[in-house]
């Protein structure tokens, strides 16, 4: 199961403090993911890809423009979008099953069900051995894999990953690549996937979206028509990776804070009644 999102005019202005103006971080933005698709965010550090990503999931609701899941609007929380954050967000006093089966627990599953649906999941995820290890027993890897199942047992049908490989060492990585993309093949979830990583967008995704710097725009999108198992090593791949490297590289300085990033409530309150 999946869903189409659709989202349209999107905009988020952070309120300034003291003697801070406010700030845009996503203005007027509009995208679209079709129902199955993996689509990778790529921009510049700053531009808006964890904004958007929190927004989506329900936890920020204090914006402007629509999301519309399967053509409906929706605000707020919606049962059937998950997200897995880089920094694993386990509950660190729960075991690997306790985690895995805690979004079943808070909807009320009973608990030989989701025992046995986290069981069925620990296998799945080559868990199987760690059922009783807290997340601190467990690797980088293994901390992921918990995450990803611990979203994943919910069926979510829009699934949200905001850089979840940030943390993990290149063969980590490479094997957590390959791990996902096997399991998206069979449950096509609707994948929104943001990450700094090219090599990554290329070898997971149907299409890369790469966004301006703050606030975002839509720079560029970038369809990846090669099947999968990708071949890191082709001319194809290689080709396709060094087009969007160039592209982030000519679109943004990450060292050099562009001006006008900042706007005043004034300039904002024009921009919102044009
Ligand atoms: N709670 C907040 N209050 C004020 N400004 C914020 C807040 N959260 C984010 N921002 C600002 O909004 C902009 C976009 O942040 P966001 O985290 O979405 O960018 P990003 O593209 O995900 O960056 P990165 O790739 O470095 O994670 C940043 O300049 C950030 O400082």
């Amino acid at each position: 199961m999946a869903v189409n999102v659709e989202i349209r005019g999107l905009s988020k202005t952070f309120a300034g403090s003291d003697n801070r103006s406010d700030y845009r971080a996503l203005d007027c933005l509009d995208l679209q993911v079709r129902r199955g698709e993996f689509v990778s965010l790529l921009g510049p550090s700053g531009s808006g890809k964890s904004t958007l990503l929190r927004i989506l999931a329900g936890l920020d609701q204090d914006y402007q423009g629509e999301i519309l899941l399967d053509g409906a609007s929706v605000t707020g929380r919606d049962p059937r979008v998950g997200m897995v954050f880089q920094e694993f967000a386990l509950f660190p006093w729960r075991t690997t099953l306790e985690n895995i089966e805690a979004g079943l627990e808070f909807a009320g599953v009973p608990k030989k069900e989701r025992r046995r649906a986290a069981m069925e999941y620990i296998a799945a995820f080559g868990l199987s051995g760690f059922e009783s290890c807290l997340p601190k027993e467990l690797s980088g890897g293994m901390k992921q894999r918990v995450a990803i199942a611990r979203t994943l047992i919910n069926n979510p049908q829009l699934v949200l990953m905001d850089e979840p490989f940030g943390a993990l060492d290149c063969q980590m990585r490479n094997a957590l690549h390959a791990f996902l993309i096997k399991l998206w093949l069979v449950r096509r979830d609707t994948i929104l996937f943001v990450t700094h990583n090219v090599d990554e967008a290329v070898f997971l995704s149907d299409r890369i979206v790469v966004f301006s710097p703050s606030p975002a725009r839509v720079l560029r999108t970038f369809d990846i028509d090669m099947p999968h198992p990708r071949d890191r090593t082709s001319f194809e791949f290689n080709q396709m990776r060094r087009t969007i490297l160039e592209l982030l590289a000519s679109s943004s300085d990450p060292l050099s804070e562009k001006p006008g990033r900042h706007v005043t409530n004034t300039q904002q309150a024009r921009h919102e009644a044009a």
